[in-house]
């Protein structure tokens, strides 16, 4: 495939994703974590590979700044602490390394956010349930169907494909989206 199609391939998904049951799932996924960070509550992400990285992406933009001065939000990445991952999954199991944060970080009234394309990660599906007993509300940013994911999420985006590096690539414009807005209501 050329560049050119490659990139008219990532344009038409974006355009195929763009709906109006997306804006209203986003904006209330919006409201849910905008709510919890200006009450101090945390918003904790997780994802593993190419989504790991999204968390990370993520709360960078919270904790530090997006596009405009602001104070700091509680955004709190499971996928980065290498110590805490390498051994808890070495001790334990890596199914349970986000569930096991979660219980370390959650809040009641804070925000999950798990990122998963496929949407069957073992490890997010644990931190969601975790999350919930923990009375957290879910959202959930996935591929087509949301596959396991969609059941454990309050509020489940999710990009009409089925292909991992597609959809992430779409999660990225959907992200920024959703950091911009926070950063607009937790001024
Ligand atoms: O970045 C990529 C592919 O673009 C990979 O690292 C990808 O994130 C990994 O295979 C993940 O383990 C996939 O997990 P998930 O999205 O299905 O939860
Ligand atoms: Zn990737």
């Amino acid at each position: 495939m050329s560049l050119s199609a490659h990139l008219a391939t990532a344009a038409a998904l974006i355009q195929r994703t763009a709906t109006p049951a997306l804006d209203t799932v986003v904006e209330a996924a919006i409201t849910a974590m905008s709510d919890a960070l200006r009450g101090g509550r945390p918003l904790l992400v997780c994802g593993n590979g190419g989504s790991a990285s999204d968390a990370m992406h993520i709360t960078g933009e919270l904790v530090g700044r997006f596009l405009k001065e602001r104070r700091a939000l509680k955004a709190i990445c499971l996928s980065s602490n290498s110590a805490v991952l390498t051994a808890w999954a070495n001790d334990y199991d890596y199914a349970t390394v986000f569930s096991r944060q979660v219980e370390a970080y959650a809040e009641p009234g804070g925000v999950l956010l798990g990122i998963s394309t496929s949407g069957n990660s073992a490890n997010v599906l644990n931190a969601l349930t975790a999350a919930r007993a923990a009375g957290m509300a879910t959202v959930g940013l996935t591929g087509d169907g949301g596959g396991k994911m969609a059941a454990l999420c309050d509020h489940l985006i999710a990009v009409p494909s089925r292909h991992t590096p597609d959809i992430q690539q779409v999660h990225l414009c959907l992200y920024h989206y959703i950091c911009e807005m926070i950063e607009m209501r937790c001024a």
